[in-house]
């Protein structure tokens, strides 16, 4: 009789007999939905079922998913896969929890009260942020990219969940609108899949794990939750987060109505951290490296957080339980690895059947004849994080054929993970000395060959592709009692090896050519081409240039924007402009300053008698009076983390976020009423370098924004319209 305890909750089911206790997975791929069955006792996959998600690329460089299609694919693979199981003389009360892994960074935002996703879910390799990166650079001092590794451990990069949220509060009226409404939520696919497991709107739990958490760019490391400054600078409320919970204990028992009804839930972990614990990575100094789509290379480094100097980054293992240590990993991840071979049967039609195709063709040649293929479709990421880099096949002649081509990508990907153990090493300061692999494309052995001649330390292949699910079923199975992590650590994991035949000397050549073929491809991408391939017109602060001036001054940007706003030429206004101006030759400038550069403003309208002052929205107040606790830190929100804001334009602010409406010094931006105004004026005072200037607007009626139009309405005698 097996008696399972669940972290001293109430007990797991009592089994008999010889039937053992059963773990199911949840594991949301990129591509594909599973659920897999695993006998707990013996680490063994009794039982799965898999469908593909429909591919949606709606432009260039976009990639969605359908939110309900995850949820519709659980329930039929569950079903499959328990079917299944009946053959084998178990039944669904064998499963005794579940675990969930899954893709990281795919950002989903729904309505807490409908639960309906407000727009297709955004994949982690989306690059539609790219504008967003640029808007969110502008705010931190030198557009450094990795000004805020050493709080989330992750540069500033379209990679990461926070820059869609942003995107999706900037671009999607329904986000916005739940987001002022306090009906917004957002999460990674996990999130999304728990909340809807557990209740949905009927009390669906919010939460996600650190591993998850720890790819959004919004969490600190250290604390392990949501970091106030993070959220601000994104403009992310916390009510629209989940709730960060270690990645093995009882959550929380399925309410759906569907099969899996009644199973309780205690493991949720990220895809590639699932892997590294899947492949008995449990050891500071152990890594892996998954190669799927993309290709994920973790090095765990025990409760040390390391901070990478060399482009890579610091993400959290597993935390296995509320109460145990978390463990950290250095990240190497390349965003193209088996999508490369996906594009070579797809667009360029060079293969059929990657699976069946690649390894044959590229075997005929003994190399690539010099062609090298850097596949950096939507940017490079690790450890270039280079989003204007696009994908180049160089060094071709007359002699080239597909085989070396498709060689050359599979070489593209062994070189792309030669990059991060190159950087790992010079983090770590200890070679590595051997890798584990797992995933799919790993099936392919002249890929492990090339790998272990082209880094030259022997490739260790797990005997199953799929570790991240069995990864997943560990942590589950740890919280129930069933799988215990010390039994686990001890277990000896098959594995094919593939050892190096190359020489030092061969394989430096060929990787100092392969960085050279990176080189070129970098710059490809300007910004203004990215924004025009996405449509995306309305994010226009990076490429702003300020139109010549009528007036007699220099122009300068606010302090804090030069580097990003203007190319062009600058005024002091601060010399100029001591008192109000309602010179008309002023209104281009203000529409401009209102338009990109307001940094602090106060916004003032012509008197309505009874008013004294509001502010600009009902929220504001609300927002005010939360805003420290919000975070559940209030003491924990130290000045040096205090980010000085630098708005956007002030339309933007004030239609997309109403939570970021604060003023440098933490007030709300006011809305004063002043009699001394003409009707239809809005006296717009921005505060530039310390000093209050005010420049008098008198605003044409078609061009007034709505949103002046009702702050007006609410505040002044005559209302616009
Ligand atoms: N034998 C193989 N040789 C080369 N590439 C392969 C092979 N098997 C799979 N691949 C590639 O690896 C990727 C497998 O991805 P998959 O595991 O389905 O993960 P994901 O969920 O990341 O899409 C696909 O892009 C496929 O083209
Ligand atoms: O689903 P995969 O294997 O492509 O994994 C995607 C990664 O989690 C993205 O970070």
């Amino acid at each position: 009789m097996v008696v399972l305890n669940m972290n001293n909750e109430a007990d797991m089911p009592v089994r008999d007999g010889l039937k053992k206790p059963l773990v199911g997975v949840i594991d949301d791929g990129t591509k594909t939905v599973r659920f897999v069955i695993y006998e707990a006792e013996r680490s063994e996959e009794l039982a799965a079922y898999q469908l593909d998600k429909t591919e949606v690329q709606p432009q260039e460089g976009w990639y969605e998913q359908d939110p309900m299609e995850i949820l519709n694919h659980i329930r039929t693979c569950s079903e499959k896969a328990i079917e299944q199981l009946t053959e084998l003389g178990y039944s669904k009360e064998d499963i005794v929890t579940l675990g969930i892994t899954n893709q990281r960074e795919t950002t989903i935002a729904w309505d807490k009260f409908t639960g309906e996703p407000l727009h297709p879910a955004i994949a982690w390799n989306d690059i539609r942020t790219d504008s967003t990166v640029d808007a969110i650079l502008a705010k931190v001092p030198d557009r450094n990219k990795n000004y805020l590794k050493s709080i989330s451990g992750l540069p500033i990069s379209p990679y990461f969940s926070a820059l869609k949220m942003r995107w999706l509060k900037d671009n999607i009226k329904a986000v916005r609108r739940a987001s002022r409404d306090k009906r917004l939520l957002f999460g990674t696919s996990d999130s999304w899949i728990v909340w809807n497991l557990t209740g949905g709107p009927q009390g669906g739990l919010h939460i996600t794990d650190v591993t998850n958490a720890s790819r959004t760019l919004l969490m600190d490391l250290d604390t392990l939750n949501w970091d106030p400054m993070l959220c601000r600078l994104f403009g992310i409320h916390r009510d629209s987060l989940p709730q960060i919970r270690s990645s093995s204990e009882l959550y929380g028992v399925v309410q759906d109505g569907s099969i899996l009804e009644g199973i309780r839930l205690s493991g949720i972990l990220g895809n590639q951290q699932a892997a590294l614990v899947g492949q008995n990575c449990l050891q500071a100094g152990q890594a892996k490296n998954t190669y799927r789509s993309g290709c994920f290379l973790l090095y765990n480094t025990g409760p040390r957080r390391v901070q990478s100097t060399h482009g890579l980054v610091t993400t959290v293992a597993y935390k296995l339980g509320p109460n145990a240590p978390a463990i950290y990993a250095l990240e190497g991840s390349v965003a193209v690895a088996g999508g490369a071979m996906k594009f070579l049967r797809d667009n360029l039609k060079l293969v059929k059947d990657v699976v069946k195709e690649t390894e044959h063709i590229a075997g005929q040649v003994f190399s690539t004849g010099d062609v090298y293929f850097v596949p950096a479709f939507s940017g490079l990421y690790a450890p270039y994080w280079r989003k204007d880099a696009r994908g180049i096949i160089c060094g071709l002649t007359a002699f080239t054929t597909k085989n070396h081509i498709i060689r050359a990508a599979l070489e593209a990907v062994c070189f792309q993970t030669r990059d991060i153990l190159e950087a790992m090493n010079k983090d770590c300061g200890m070679p590595l000395s051997k890798l584990h692999v797992d995933g799919k494309m790993s099936s392919n052995d002249l890929l492990m060959q090339l790998q272990a001649d082209l880094t030259g330390i022997p490739v260790l292949r797990a005997h199953s592709w799929d570790m991240g699910a069995l990864g997943a079923a560990v942590v589950a199975g740890h919280c129930a009692g069933v799988w215990g992590i010390e039994r686990w650590r001890h277990h000896a994991t098959l594995a094919d090896t593939f050892l190096p035949t190359t020489t030092d000397d061969d394989r430096n050549v060929r990787y100092t050519k392969w960085k050279m073929a990176v080189q070129r491809s970098l710059g490809w991408a300007t910004t203004k081409k990215s924004i025009a391939m996405t449509g995306q017109t309305k994010r226009k602060s990076s490429m702003v240039t300020l139109p010549s001036q009528s007036l007699d001054v220099s122009l300068s940007p606010p302090r804090s924007r030069k580097g990003s706003l203007v190319d062009g030429p600058s005024i002091d206004y601060t010399n100029k402009f001591g008192s109000p101006v309602t010179d008309d030759g002023v209104n281009d400038y203000v529409e401009e300053l209102i338009k990109y550069s307001a940094r602090k403003f106060s916004i003032f309208v012509p008197m309505k008698t009874g008013i004294d002052e509001a502010t600009i929205l009902d929220d504001a107040d609300y927002f005010m009076s939360k805003k420290e606790c919000d975070y559940g830190m209030c003491q924990c929100c130290p000045t040096k983390k205090r980010l000085q804001t630098d708005w956007e334009t002030i339309e933007e602010i004030i239609e997309n976020d109403p939570e970021i409406i604060f003023d440098s010094d933490d007030n709300p931006i006011v809305i004063e009423p002043r009699s001394d105004l003409l009707e239809n004026d809005l006296l717009v005072s921005p505060t530039i370098l310390g000093k209050g200037i005010s420049l008098r607007k008198r605003m044409q009626l078609d061009s007034v924004p709505e949103i002046f139009k009702h702050i007006c309405s609410k505040l002044s005698r005559t209302p616009l319209n």
